[in-house]
């Protein structure tokens, strides 16, 4: 068996922990806190993170980077997106030529735009980089509840290197040659989770999720198509399947955190109280740039980001969204396929 850690001890770097743990003999966890590192040495529970779950005996948390990072064949960085680019730099040194190192995280880097796996080539630049992403929550996948995910590669022996790493009986893993779709629909989905949030928070119903769901899958593939991914993608698991968990799960921080901006709360209250990330935050403001460069229509996004970062009123940007101007569901394909009058 490969030489592996995770690096970053927060709920989703613990979940993936205890489902390493089921292939490998022992699994080194880094989290950036010793007293963190300790307790959970000792308790075999990340109260903080990820309670409820005990973390097997074969898994060891440490504090020390380089322990962590020297020697192993593959690393799994699972840290928040705004983080990546500054713990890859710290990582360097000690990774060794031709290492795996999957990107766990779902977010865009603001003001470069670029995926996780763009930063990773960039600063690791003889390492592999790939990525991991569907529908996934930690507290499912670590409690053993059967989920499916992808990983994606340029390299076909690097994605089934990362795929055999995960496949457990409860976490089945695909892989998918197109990097830039996996990325951008695990990415791009948390701004319609957030927006999904906020209409159940408003006290809406079922129809406007599926609404939600529906037109924001629409919009995510028209970004993801101007910036180079195949369009199938996002009718895969990394694509529609992690919007619908997302959109619709108790344990998701994107919704609950659009839920409190629905019943009125404001974003920087909502944002105190949370001590886990809501990568959507972030995404909504790069997103809706990304989508001025590119020139694609991204109204959902565009409601958003006026509702984070223009304190518009939620009520007002559904309503805005109700009445944009009338368009075709597919309009792009079916415009031009109606009979002539
Ligand atoms: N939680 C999930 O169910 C889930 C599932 C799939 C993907 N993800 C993605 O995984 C990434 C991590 O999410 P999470 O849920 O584990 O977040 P989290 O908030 O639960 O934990 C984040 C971890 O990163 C650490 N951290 C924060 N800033 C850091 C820094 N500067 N340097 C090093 N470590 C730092 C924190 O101490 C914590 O251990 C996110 O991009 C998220 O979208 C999460
Ligand atoms: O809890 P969220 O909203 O960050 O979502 C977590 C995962 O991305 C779900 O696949």
């Amino acid at each position: 068996m490969n030489k592996t850690a995770i690096i970053g001890a927060g709920s989703w770097g613990t979940a993936l922990a205890v489902t390493l743990a089921e292939n490998c003999p022992n699994v080194l966890l880094w989290s950036r806190r010793k007293e963190l590192c300790r307790t959970i040495n000792e308790t075999r529970v990340n109260q903080d993170y990820l309670p409820g779950v005990t973390i097997p005996s074969n898994v060891t948390l440490t504090a020390d980077l380089e322990e962590a990072v020297q020697q192993k064949d593959m690393l799994a960085l699972v840290v928040p997106s705004h983080t990546v680019r500054d713990m890859a730099r710290q990582i360097a040194p000690y990774t060794k030529k031709e290492t795996i190192v999957i990107s766990c995280a779902k977010g865009l880097e603001e003001k470069t735009y670029q995926r996780m796996t763009q930063i990773l080539q960039e600063e690791l630049p003889h390492c592999h980089a790939a990525v991991l992403s569907g529908p996934n929550h930690a507290e499912e996948v670590g409690r053993n509840i059967p989920s499916a995910t992808v990983v994606s590669a340029q390299k076909r022996q690097v994605a089934e290197a990362a795929q055999d790493l995960f496949m457990t009986r409860f976490l089945r893993v695909y892989t998918n040659p197109d990097v830039v779709g996996v990325e951008l629909g695990g990415a791009l989905k948390n701004i319609i989770a957030l927006g999904a949030g906020i209409a159940d928070g408003l006290g809406f119903g079922d129809n406007t999720i599926a609404a939600l769901m529906t037109r924001g899958i629409s919009e995510i593939a028209r970004l993801g198509i101007a910036m180079g991914a195949d369009p199938l993608t996002f009718a895969g698991l990394s694509g529609i399947g992690d919007l619908m968990v997302t959109c619709t799960s108790r344990h998701s921080r994107n919704r609950s955190l659009g839920v409190e901006l629905g019943k009125g709360k404001k974003l920087s209250e909502v944002l105190a109280g949370m001590h886990m990330v809501a990568e959507g935050v972030r995404t909504t403001r790069t997103a809706w740039e990304l989508a001025q460069q590119y020139g694609v229509e991204m109204p959902i996004t565009n409601q958003a980001y006026n509702v984070l970062f223009e304190e518009k009123d939620p009520r007002a940007a559904v309503v805005d969204l109700m009445r944009r101007g009338r368009t075709h569901e597919t309009e792009d394909i079916v415009s031009d396929k109606y009979e002539t009058w």
